[in-house]
Order: C-alpha cells, then structure tokens, then sequence
C-alpha cells in the first residue's frame, strides 16, 4: 500500500535512453496523486523517451525512479500505469468491437485461465461511460473516427484501474473538434482525481485541463511550474530572443 502522500512519481538524477547511450539525463520531477502534467518541448528533445521509460520501455540508464513508493527495477504490477501511445489509432487489419479492444487493457491483470467475467465487463462499461462512447461498445472499432479511436485507446489505459496515466500526444493528428471533446475526456478525469502525463505539442488544445507543465529540451528539464509561469517563461524568453535581435 502507498499512502496517498507517497508520490505517484520521484525521479532524482534520472536518465533513460537506448543500448546504454542516455537521450534523457538528471531529471528530477515528482508528481504528487491527483497532478495533471503536460510535458512539451521541441520534436526529438526526449519526451516520448522520458515517459516510456517510467513503463520500462526505454532503458533506465542512471538516477533513482520511483513509480507509487516503489524502485522502477521492482515494479511487478504494470497495471498500476495506463499507457495511451502515441500516434496510434486502431487500423481496419483487425475486426474487433470497441469492448473487445477495451478489454485487451484487462489481460495483463487476468489469469489467462479465467474467462471475462461481470466484473470485468462492469469495468468494460465503467471505461468506455469515461470516454463518453458507452454508446459504442459493440461497433467494429475500425467504423470510429480517428478522434474516437483515441478514446477507445484511454478506455483502455482506463480499464485496469491504473493510478496513473502516460498519454503520448493524445490529442495530435485529430480534427478540432475531436480535440475539444478529447480536452474534455482528459479534464473529467483530471477533475476526479487521475493522475496523468501527458506529452503534448497541443497545449492550447489542453487548456484548463493541465496545471502543470514540464518542459523538455535536448534531454532536460528546463522548465516546471504552472501554465501561467510557462506563459511568463515564454514571454521572458521572447523579450530576451528580442533584446539580441536589437
Ligand atoms: N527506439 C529508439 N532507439 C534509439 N533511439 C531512439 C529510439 N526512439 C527514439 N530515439 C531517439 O531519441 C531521441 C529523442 O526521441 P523522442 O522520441 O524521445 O523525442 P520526442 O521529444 O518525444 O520527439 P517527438 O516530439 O518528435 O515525438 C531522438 O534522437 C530519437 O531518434
């Protein structure tokens, strides 16, 4: 058990990469239960490798990381983490309904013997009433719109009950308007209280749904605090940027 001030995250010095070369290096963040965090910064900075690397899919290369109170190496029980990857929607290749694909996200927790049960669709159902497409659950999920796949895709994460959830760039390759409601599906479980990473180069997209940011560039932190410190960040360095054009 972790008590609830236990953070969701602690990285101290951390460092994740791949075949022993760092990208990401001396990152120090810790995101307490509850945290909405936006991760930006510019295209190959490291963000996607900084938060698969908290899932164990990139290498943990150096520092501490502690995932729920927990050294990251010791972490035996993935479903305590949702992952919603990025760039992904769910092609026509594979005929499966919205619920079939929701509850992939149940097979880690399941013993491979024990057939889905009613607890497991009540969980089915719970997930997919969070991502407003309850309506939907027996469409062949390659009928759903782009913005849409994405939602079946944090039903997903959703469905185990995680304490936490990395989403990489959930909102990015959709229409507008299916960033809107996508906004709206994250800020409705910010409100009751998920924890959630989310890469972004949306941020106006997730406006009001965010109250915090972490900025990534070429393999560091170089900026966390609130978003309007990150407008006053910006705009410092916009006047800077200035002042050296002058
Ligand atoms: N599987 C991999 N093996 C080796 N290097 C990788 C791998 N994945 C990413 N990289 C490298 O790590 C660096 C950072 O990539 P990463 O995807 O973490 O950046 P990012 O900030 O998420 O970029 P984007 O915004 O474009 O998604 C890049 O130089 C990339 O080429």
């Amino acid at each position: 058990m972790t008590s609830s001030e236990t953070p969701v995250l602690g990285l101290s010095g951390a460092a994740f990469g791949y075949d022993g070369n760092p990208v990401v290096s001396g990152v120090d963040l810790t995101v307490s239960r509850g945290e909405v965090v936006a991760v930006l910064g510019p295209n190959g900075s490291g963000k996607t490798t900084l938060v698969t690397g908290l899932l164990g899919l990139s290498e943990h290369l150096g520092g501490q990381v502690e995932i729920l109170g927990t050294p990251l190496a010791r972490l035996t029980d993935r479903t305590r983490l949702g992952y919603v990857p990025q760039r992904h929607t769910l092609g026509g290749g594979v005929r499966s309904t919205v619920s079939e694909v929701v509850a992939t996200g149940l097979l880690a927790s399941r013993p491979w013997w024990r057939p889905a049960g009613h607890t497991d669709r009540a969980a089915v159902e719970r997930a997919l009433d969070a991502v407003g497409l309850a309506d939907r659950a027996r469409f062949d999920v390659a009928t759903l719109s782009g913005g849409q796949q994405r939602r079946v895709l944090i039903a997903r994460a959703l469905v185990a009950g995680p304490e936490v959830i990395v989403m990489d760039e959930p909102t990015a390759g959709v229409d507008r308007a299916s960033q809107g409601v996508l906004a709206g599906v994250l800020q409705r479980l910010g409100r009751g209280g998920t924890t959630m990473l989310v890469v972004t180069h949306e941020l106006a997209a997730l406006r009001g749904v965010v109250d915090r940011i972490v900025e990534i560039d070429t393999g560091h932190v170089t900026f966390d605090g609130t978003p309007q410190a990150y407008a006053d960040h910006q705009g410092e360095q916009a006047r800077s940027v200035g002042r050296g054009a002058a």
